[in-house]
């Protein structure tokens, strides 16, 4: 199926394996954060002080107490979590803030795909782009501050695009129907002018469900689907072939 929205006045994009490959996540973000983790957690006394003014402190007060305990029981939680890629709110703000540094001394650029770049640019011209990601609002926007140049070296700034970032804890984990119905709410648009894209087939079934366009992205990298969903939904390879 190709992809046709002629009413559509705002586009949600998806991060990891839609606007950037996956290997970008796992293999430059994730292993950069365990790499500082233990010297994260090194900065912090346990037990936790509820009354800390430490950005961090304050962050890992988000994990139940069962796996604050200790420094080494708290960072085998957390490596378990990575690993297993889990969704966790308190995860997700732990590693935007560890990002935060990787991103300001050059070690992190992020690799957009170079059609997300320019359809994002492009849209913009009469559309509105947002973003719904796992990762936290602020490490969503460390990503679009710094995305690798497409023609030159160096990095650009993608943020004037954007016009409003989401995550779970703003909007909701984002395979329930649900959390769409609370961005395109909080958006002011109806389902139908909204378009959602991503490479998980069960957020383009949530976002379908909660009545806003949607189409699965494939890029190299991503995870296979099978048979019956590349024939159950519309499919987008390149952001180009869009017709909005
Ligand atoms: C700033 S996004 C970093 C990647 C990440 O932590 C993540 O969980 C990506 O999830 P997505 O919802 O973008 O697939
Ligand atoms: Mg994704």
């Amino acid at each position: 199926m190709t992809a046709e929205y002629p009413n559509v006045t705002c586009i949600i994009l998806d991060i990891e394996g839609t606007v950037c490959p996956i290997s970008f996540v796992k293999n430059q973000l994730f292993p950069y954060f365990l790499q500082q983790l233990p010297e994260t957690l090194a900065g912090v006394s346990f037990p936790l002080n509820s009354a800390s003014d430490d950005p961090v402190v304050k962050i890992l007060y988000g994990f139940l107490a069962d796996v604050r305990v200790s420094s080494e029981v708290l960072e085998a939680h957390i490596t378990g979590l990575v690993s297993n890629d889990v969704k966790d709110a308190t995860l997700k703000s732990l590693q935007g803030y560890v990002w935060q540094t990787g991103y300001d001394n050059g070690s992190i650029i992020a690799p957009l795909f170079t059609d997300a770049v320019h359809a994002i640019k492009t849209w913009t011209a009469d559309k509105r782009v947002y973003i719904y990601s796992s990762g936290s609002v602020p490490a969503q926007k460390l990503l679009f501050l710094h995305v690798a140049a497409t023609n030159e070296e160096g990095q650009e700034d993608l943020t004037p695009y954007l016009s409003g970032y989401y995550d779970i804890t703003t909007s909701g984990h984002k395979q329930e129907k649900s959390s769409y119905e609370n961005i395109i709410k909080h958006i002011g648009v109806k389902g139908s002018n909204a378009l959602f894209l991503s490479d998980n087939v069960n957020e383009v079934r949530a976002a379908i469900a909660a009545g806003l366009r949607a189409s699965i992205v494939i890029k190299p990298g991503n995870y296979d689907l099978t048979e019956e969903e590349k024939a159950s939904y519309p499919i987008v390879r390149d952001f180009d072939e869009l017709k909005l």
